[in-house]
């Protein structure tokens, strides 16, 4: 979506339901209209009896013409406030769809780098701030300033001079509101930000809570919450005094109209130029004109809800999309080429021109043959993660080329990239549903045998056979009742039922004890069989058979070769090698507690 002005966004949004909100503005113009109607009949009455021509059929038929206009304001405003709601559930509806829709275009690295409580924030609930002054502003917005325009023509209509004496509070008024307002937009900008401050701060206060517990860290953690949450309080305190006296004033001199129709009204009538129906018929006009001018000053505070709404969620709505291409492409087999790759974060995060000195991979050239076990090791920080997300287009290169079967992987639907690709992470989220659907998710067309043939092959249907509800327990919220290496090996599960050519497995075995390791890699070993395979360990003695080793150190290739060939001729490789071994003879040989004071 191309970036646009926020009621340019919301008109955007309310296209599909473009003939509902036009419909409801007729609806509020013809209650409008309904509205007005009363007036007349008490015009109309209360002239009969000045003018003593009052006669109770004429009183009766202007009572009904009344009550009628009246039903006809009172059906005709619930109808356009109906429509109205829908609209905005609609607008509502579609941007919510349109920004998930949108995160599913963008590169999956600039997804997950965003903050998952802004996101939740503004993707539920600011969204949902603009659905209430939307609705309301259609029929309730229109209704009460044409009330106020129509009311106000009739008193014209009636006498111009007591339409004219009936505004005299109104310049005093808006003298009043104007210095209120003054800096309203910085004043409500600073407001927002304020807001989201605080709102932030719980979401990360909630999130971190089994931290903050774990570190005792909950009175410090407390304090920093109580003071965010004080000091939004100060600042909705502070902007309130600045402006409630001008807001009291306002709203108490804006409606006495009085003030000007009454002396005007009294003038006029001993100068004999009206009548004393049209006195008191002005009288009420005068007083109608106000109330609902006064309710329209509510829809500014809500355009400005909106407004900023519309701007946050305009953040992701414009969020960069991956390039795309329509059409399948036809693969010569499942071989990985990276050819003279470089990537740098900083042109992903900032969208900056240039390519600064800040990549995190440097010229990358490797092939990994069809069928053939290849491994990543290096120091932490080498970019060994960024290199496998990149084949799998959480980004995309900054510089030269990535193919699959020969193909540029710019060059093929996202979908038959992630078709042709397994990627297995320690991050194995789960959704909150089934075990048996969490494991399906890998094959939807799966059948219930096929997703138990995969948990058998992952090491899995054991234990879950032994939870109450089998394969129909629940993963709880983020999987959180099951241990990490239960999630892991359902998450091989998943990628053994999608049956991809090519897996690549991001540490998918680092912080597991060794009962997890040695059925984790069972689990692995029937995911793999037969396909091009990508490990990035940091448990060297996991890949020693590895076709292809290569070593990664700072985002450069130092060396490429087998365990053996690695041995002898690459240092780096040979001392993370010698680290590994004596790691685990500490652990065989030495209390663990002496493993960790030696290292
Ligand atoms: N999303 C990101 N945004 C910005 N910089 C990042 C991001 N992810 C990683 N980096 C940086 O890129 C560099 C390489 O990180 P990467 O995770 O690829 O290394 P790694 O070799 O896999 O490390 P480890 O073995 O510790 O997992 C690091 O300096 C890291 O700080």
């Amino acid at each position: 979506m191309e970036a646009k002005n926020w009621l340019k966004t919301v008109f955007y949004f309310a296209r599909p339901c473009k003939m509902k909100m036009i419909i409801s503005v007729i609806c509020a113009i013809i209650s409008v209209v309904g509205g007005l109607v009363p007036y007349v009949g008490v015009y109309r009455i209360i002239t009969m009896f000045f003018d003593g021509h009052q006669n109770i059929n004429d009183i009766i038929l202007w009572i009904a013409i009344s009550v009628g206009g009246y039903s006809i304001k009172f059906v005709f405003h619930g109808i356009s406030t109906v429509l109205a709601h829908i609209s905005a559930y609609s607008i509502l509806e579609n941007m919510r769809i349109q920004i998930t829709k949108r995160l599913m275009e963008a590169p999956l690295g600039s997804v997950l780098n965003q903050k998952i409580g802004k996101m939740k924030s503004v993707i539920i609930d600011r969204v949902e701030t603009i659905e209430l002054p939307l609705a309301h502003l259609i029929p309730e917005g229109i209704s009460n300033l044409l009330l106020s325009i129509g009311v106000y023509v009739y008193l014209i209509i009636i006498d111009w001079r007591m339409a004219l004496a009936a505004l005299m509070t109104i310049p005093i008024a808006a003298i009043v509101y104007g210095m209120m307002l003054k800096g309203f937009n910085k004043q409500y900008a600073d407001y927002m930000e304020a807001s989201n401050h605080v709102n932030s701060i719980i979401v990360e206060y909630v999130e971190g809570i089994e931290v903050i517990k774990a570190f005792n860290q909950s009175t410090s953690s407390y304090e920093r919450f109580e003071k965010a949450v004080n000091s939004f309080k100060q600042y909705t305190l502070e902007w309130f005094r600045s402006t409630w006296k001008h807001m009291t004033f306002g709203a108490s001199v804006l409606p006495s109209t009085l003030m000007g129709t009454m002396p005007m009204g009294m003038f006029l009538y001993i100068n004999g130029s009206i009548s004393p129906a049209d006195i008191a018929i002005s009288l009420i006009l005068s007083l109608g004109i106000v109330a609902p001018l006064t309710s329209f000053t509510v829809f500014v505070n809500d355009l400005k809800t909106i407004e900023f709404a519309v701007n946050d969620a305009s953040a992701f709505l414009n969020m960069k999309v991956l390039d795309q291409v329509k059409e399948n492409a036809k693969l010569q087999g499942y071989p990985i080429e990276l050819q003279d790759v470089s990537f740098s974060y900083d042109l992903e995060n900032e969208g900056k021109d240039s390519i600064k000195d800040s990549h995190v991979l440097q010229d990358i050239n490797l092939t990994l043959t069809e069928g053939t076990f290849g491994a990543i090791v290096g120091p932490s920080g080498g970019g060994k993660s960024t290199l496998a997300k990149l084949i799998v287009r959480f980004w995309d290169v900054t510089k030269g080329t990535i193919k699959i079967g020969g193909v540029n992987i710019k060059n093929m639907p996202l979908e038959q990239l992630m078709d042709t690709v397994s990627f297995v992470t320690q991050d194995n989220f789960l959704f909150n549903c089934s075990l048996m659907e969490n494991i399906r998710l890998g094959n939807p067309k799966a059948s219930d045998k096929e997703v138990i043939q995969a948990a058998k092959a992952a090491h899995c249907h054991h234990f879950i056979q032994n939870l109450e509800k089998g394969y129909e327990t629940y993963a709880g919220e983020a999987g959180a009742k099951l241990s990490g290496g239960e999630k892991q090996r359902i998450a091989i599960a998943r990628a053994i039922l999608k049956d991809a050519p090519i897996v690549i497995l991001d540490e998918a075995t680092a912080f597991t004890d060794p009962e997890n390791e040695d059925k984790i890699q069972k689990s692995i070993a029937s995911l793999t069989k037969g396909k091009t395979l990508l490990v990035i360990a940091h448990r060297l003695s996991t890949i020693q058979n590895a076709d292809t080793i290569i070593v990664l150190e700072k985002g450069r290739i130092l060396e490429t070769g087998t365990h053996q060939e690695l041995l002898s001729h690459c240092e780096l490789y040979k001392d993370m090698w010698q680290s590994h071994i004596s790691t685990k003879k500490w652990v065989v040989h030495n209390d663990i507690r002496e493993v960790y004071k030696n290292v």
